[in-house]
């Protein structure tokens, strides 16, 4: 069976959802000073890189989720903020809704890594 990365229509599908993930999460105030300090460039490119791998696509070389986010002190309330920002980019880009449903549970399933607990 093809993998959920190529369903969702391969890399291009989630160049897409990663450039509108971003541009919707910056625009959340709470949210946007967390990455006052990042190259967004960088930090798409890797997003992308991470997608891919989880989603059954190509490998991923970036640093682990605990330690990405070990020094930002995050909270339940900015995961929840990412995942829903997540599922709302995918409905604009009309991703259908089951494939929704399993990427953003695949997210979930980073969540106490990222929280660092
Ligand atoms: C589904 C949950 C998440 C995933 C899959 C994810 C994924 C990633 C990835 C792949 C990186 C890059 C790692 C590298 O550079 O090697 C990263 C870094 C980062 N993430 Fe997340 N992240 C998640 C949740 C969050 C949340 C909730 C926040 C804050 C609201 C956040 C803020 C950041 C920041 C600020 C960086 C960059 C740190 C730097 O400047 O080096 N992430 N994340």
């Amino acid at each position: 069976m093809a993998s959920l990365y190529e369903q969702i229509g391969g890399e291009k599908a989630i160049d897409a959802v990663v450039e509108l993930f971003y541009s919707k999460l910056l625009q959340n105030e709470s949210v946007a000073l967390i990455f006052a300090n990042t190259d967004m460039n960088k930090q798409r490119r890797m997003q992308k890189s991470f997608l891919n791998h989880v989603l059954g696509g190509k490998p991923y070389n970036g640093k682990s989720m605990k330690a990405a986010h070990a020094k930002l002190k995050l909270t339940d309330a900015h995961f929840d903020t990412v995942i829903r920002t997540l599922g709302d980019a995918m409905k604009d880009l009309k991703v259908n809704s089951e494939h929704i449903d399993s990427i953003l549970a695949i997210a979930e399933t980073t969540r106490n890594d990222v929280l660092g607990r």
